[in-house]
């Protein structure tokens, strides 16, 4: 059988998705492109339509309107060809309990006509090959989260899709999961993914989507979106070496706090500011923290909450 599906052109294109349960409009008008071979992340606040997004790109959902395209195949109805060539791991992933994991990834092999060295194989790649002869009840939460991935890479998809695959994980066990997703992205796969960890998703990603009420607020490079979101460096300097006031008074300060035992201070204009708070206190006793994609993140979410709020007080008023 020839896999379906197209070998060139983008990997996912959405255009005006829309979905609803009953009165929750959970997708409102998504249109985005993840090109071929891309790390994209999809952020968002709880609640904002992530899952539903992933669930609907990969043919587990009908869009109410709007077209879904992945690798050139629509993946609605239920595309059985298609899905041979995707690695989906959802947050309800399901498991043969009562096996072992080495039995339950033969069992998945199986179902794809592999031999039991591909699940043998998917162990390894995340980590979990002491744990091979354990059942998978007896598995903790880390531990089947691995299971999950190794059952959604089992059969060397094109295209991934991983909802929050990190969740669970330790932080040895979250950054060794990096580097299987990097080899996975050097080896020229596709990877779609959602999490709540920006530090991870401005490590990882090439691209992010942050969804906010169903929509999408912004679309770029980790990189370009701190920079449009112009959300500000930090310097710390340790409480007694300047007052807040003396901070506040530095040309291109935006705002000071204290932070266990640090005066913490915001600016847009880093360089300037350090060489101002440096004459002040020495330069040696500042640390920089640059602005993450965390805090242009927040400035954003912030920002569509306000918006929504405001919209809500005019419509409440008009009402009265
Ligand atoms: N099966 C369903 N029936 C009714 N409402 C649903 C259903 N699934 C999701 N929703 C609602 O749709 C909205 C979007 O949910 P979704 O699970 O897609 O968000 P999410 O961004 O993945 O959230 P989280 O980060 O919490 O996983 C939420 O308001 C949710 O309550």
């Amino acid at each position: 059988m020839s896999p379906a599906g197209t070998t060139s052109g983008p990997a996912v294109v959405l255009d005006g998705v829309a979905k609803r349960y009953g009165e929750v409009r959970a997708l409102d008008g998504v249109s985005l492109t993840v090109e071929r071979g891309e790390f994209f992340g999809v952020l968002g606040p709880n609640g904002a339509g992530k899952t539903t997004l992933v669930e609907i790109v990969v043919g587990m959902r009908q869009p109410d309107t709007g077209t879904v395209s992945v690798l050139g195949e629509n993946p609605w109805p239920r595309n059985t060809a298609l899905l041979r060539r995707l690695g989906v791991q959802t947050q309800t992933s399901a498991f043969f309990t009562r096996l072992t994991a080495a039995e339950h990834l033969e069992t998945v092999a199986a179902l794809y006509g592999l031999d039991r060295a591909a699940a043998r194989r998917a162990l390894e790649l995340v980590d979990l090959a002491e744990k091979a002869r354990s059942r998978v009840d007896d598995l903790s939460g880390g531990q089947r989260q691995r299971l999950a991935l190794a059952t959604a890479l089992i059969h060397g998809p094109d295209l991934i899709f991983l909802d929050e695959p990190t969740a669970a994980l330790d932080p040895e066990a979250r950054r060794s999961l990096w580097e299987v997703l990097r080899s996975l992205r050097s080896e020229g796969r596709t990877i779609v993914y959602t999490t709540h960890h920006l530090d991870e998703a401005e490590a990882l990603c090439d691209r992010v989507a942050i969804v906010t009420r169903g929509s999408v607020a912004a679309l770029d490079s980790p990189g370009n979106l701190i920079r449009s979101l112009a959300a500000p460096a930090r310097l710390l300097v340790p409480v007694g070496r300047i007052s807040a006031e003396q901070a506040r008074a530095v040309e291109g300060v935006d705002r000071v706090t204290v932070e266990g035992g640090e005066l913490v201070i915001e600016t847009r204009a880093a360089n300037r500011v350090l060489v101002s708070v440096g004459a002040l206190v020495g330069m040696e006793s500042i640390q920089t923290r640059t602005a993450t994609l965390e805090d242009a993140y927040l400035r954003l979410t912030a920002a569509t909450r306000d918006a929504a709020a405001a919209q809500a007080t005019n419509a409440t008023e008009q009402q009265s």
